[in-house]
């Protein structure tokens, strides 16, 4: 689902109320930054005052040689020293502006983080990452450039007006100003276009980005299917889309610099006309023309400035009705338990109940069992047969309709989730490796863990030969994903990971699928051994492999979410159920591959 705008006055009043907290913080460098602009705007209306005074003094004959010298020296110092302040407040506002960038991206990273996985499901992950580079960029600009620009704009326009019109002559700086109502109409009219395109403009290019990871992630697939062709088509459409809608954002961004342009020209003509009719009157002196003129010149800059602020707010507001409701959203996992752990803890299920969303029938229904500390609990059933769901009910990875888990007589939601997790170290059917080197991946729940520690779990992971092989051994980069592991060898370096954590429950959600059952049988004779030095800690074995649970305290067979059949090994054969067929397929199945 596509991150969904808000209303336009919702996300406008809300980007003003958070830029105007984030000024209020940033006071001092907004203030400083104002003050260096009031220079500028004095320093810029005072020059063309004193051009008057030249052109009339030459006109006179009252200035020559050193003086004018000295009159020309200063008109270059007041250029030089504007210069200076411009670059001075740049450097101090933008400093500020990427702070409010920095800011948002760790606000945005902090929400995603505690959201649940149902948030995920609902939202694309292009999306999401479009968000936390363009869109903050876009909110960036308008605390920055918008900002100040509109400060500087008005300021000048304020100061340029008074010039025009108390400093030389109210009637030529009314009869001048009669073309800029028309102005302020046309700007409006192109800002209602602007924010409607800047939006379409930021949701294509979201839908670009979903397109990039998506194919990105899957480019083995697109190309072991032959969809590289129709892959690449359809993302140089939405690359088309994308560069459209930022044409016609551009477009009418443009819009307002020849508004500005024919209102300026305008002004300019009506100037010279009612000016020069005054100068033949002897109203007005020819200089007082001139500083006119220079200063009608002078409102080409905070007209533009109007025009871009109005641009870069628009498209502010357009940003930030995108990120508010990402970084408002409720949090689909509630984390309010604070309930201490008992220990020992054992797991207790009763009449676990979990569908999901518009499934016709539970994943999960009425399921019962207790894993005491130190015991091991088997889970099989056919695929699709809830498992996983199982598992995910544990993790609080979604929360039961009926029914509900424990750990130490605690309901899991009055545990912190901070807690929760530190007791379970779970390993996925298909975990994640993330861009470092080996060791890092499997210290990741334990950075501090010594070297030995690290071997010493990968060994227990019937893995160490294998990173010992590797080009660099354990400093040896996996890459992205991993690539350069083989499956088998990422679910093992999971599985050293998890079992350097300590935690308390281990959870190997099929996480043996891609190992050898010799492999399998170390790894699992391992896990017995270690139960001799940590007695209280417990294992959760889901698997379709048989042999992978044989041994457990407990066996528990699901059949369309219910626990159909339970007990140990020899139990559920002496039942002659859906366990002791599918050990008979499996065994004949062993045989037969030995063979
Ligand atoms: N995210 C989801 N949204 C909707 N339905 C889902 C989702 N995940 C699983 N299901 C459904 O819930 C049921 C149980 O799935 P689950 O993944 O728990 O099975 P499993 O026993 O772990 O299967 P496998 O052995 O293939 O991993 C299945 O019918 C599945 O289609």
């Amino acid at each position: 689902m596509p991150v969904s705008p808000p209303s336009a006055p919702s996300a406008s009043s809300g980007l003003s109320r958070m830029l105007a907290a984030f000024v209020r913080e940033h006071w001092r460098a907004y203030a400083a930054a104002g003050a260096m602009l009031s220079c500028i705007a004095l320093l810029t209306v005072w020059i063309p005052r004193q051009v008057g005074h030249v052109v009339d003094a030459l006109v006179a004959g009252q200035l020559h040689g050193p003086g004018l010298l000295r009159q020309l020296g200063l008109l270059v110092a007041a250029g030089l020293v504007i210069y200076l302040l411009r670059a001075g407040w740049r450097l101090t506002l933008f400093k500020a502006a990427y702070q409010l960038g920095a800011r948002l991206r760790t606000r945005l990273f902090a929400r995603l983080a505690l959201q649940g996985p149902a948030y995920f499901q609902a939202q694309r992950t292009g999306d999401l990452m479009a968000l936390a580079t363009n869109d903050i960029d876009t909110v960036e600009q308008a605390a920055g450039e918008a900002m100040l620009a509109g400060f500087d704009g008005t300021q000048t326009l304020v100061l340029v007006l008074a010039m025009m019109t108390v400093g030389i002559d109210w009637r030529l700086g009314l009869a001048a100003l009669l073309p800029f109502p028309l102005m302020g109409l046309a700007f409006w009219w192109i800002s209602q276009h602007l924010h409607q395109a800047a939006q379409d403009s930021l949701t294509r290019f979201g839908d670009l980005n979903q397109q990039v990871q998506e194919s990105l992630a899957g480019v083995r697939t697109l190309r072991a299917l032959g969809l590289v062709d129709r892959s690449r088509a359809r993302f140089g459409e939405l690359a088309d889309r994308a560069a459209e809608a930022s044409f016609r954002s551009q477009r009418w961004e443009a819009a307002y610099e020849p508004a500005v342009g024919m209102t300026l020209s305008a002004a300019f003509a009506i100037a010279l006309a009612v000016g020069g009719w005054l100068v033949a009157r002897r109203e007005i002196s020819i200089g007082q023309l001139t500083a006119f003129t220079m200063y009608l010149g002078q409102l080409i800059w905070p007209m533009f400035a109007a025009g871009w602020v109005l641009a870069l707010l628009e498209r502010g507001r357009a940003a930030w009705g995108r990120l508010a409701p990402v970084l408002d959203a409720p949090l689909t996992l509630a984390d309010e338990g604070r309930a201490a752990l008992p220990s020992p803890a054992p797991l207790q299920a009763r009449g676990l109940t979990y569908g999901f969303p518009g499934a016709r029938r539970p994943a999960v229904e009425g399921v019962d069992f207790t894993l005491p500390p130190g015991r091991t609990l088997g889970i099989v059933g056919a695929t699709g047969s809830g498992k996983s769901t199982l598992v995910r009910l544990l993790l609080r990875q979604a929360e039961p309709q009926a029914g509900g888990l424990a750990l130490g007589g605690v309901p899991l939601p009055e545990l912190p989730l901070a807690t929760l997790r530190a007791h379970i170290a779970w390993v996925p059917q298909e975990p994640f490796l993330f861009s470092a080197t080996v060791a890092e991946n499997i210290a990741l729940a334990r950075p501090q863990a010594t070297q030995a520690e690290v071997e010493a779990a990968a060994r227990l992971a019937a893995v160490h030969d294998d990173i010992a092989r590797l080009p660099q051994g354990y400093a040896t980069e996996v890459g992205e994903r991993g690539v350069t592991l083989s499956g088998g060898q990422r679910q093992r370096v999971a599985i050293a990971r998890a079992l350097l954590s300590d935690a308390p429950l281990l959870v190997l959600d099929d996480a043996l699928s891609a190992v050898d059952t010799g492999t399998e049988t170390a790894i699992l004779d391992h896990l017995r051994e270690l139960r001799a030095a940590r007695p209280d800690r417990s294992v959760i074995v889901i698997a379709h492999r048989l042999s992978a649970v044989m041994d457990a305290d407990e066996i528990l067979v699901l059949k369309q979410g219910l626990a159909v059949e339970r007990g140990t090994h020899a139990e559920l054969l002496a039942l002659g159920g859906w366990y002791a067929a599918q050990w008979r397929y499996q065994q004949i199945e062993a045989s037969l591959e030995a063979a």
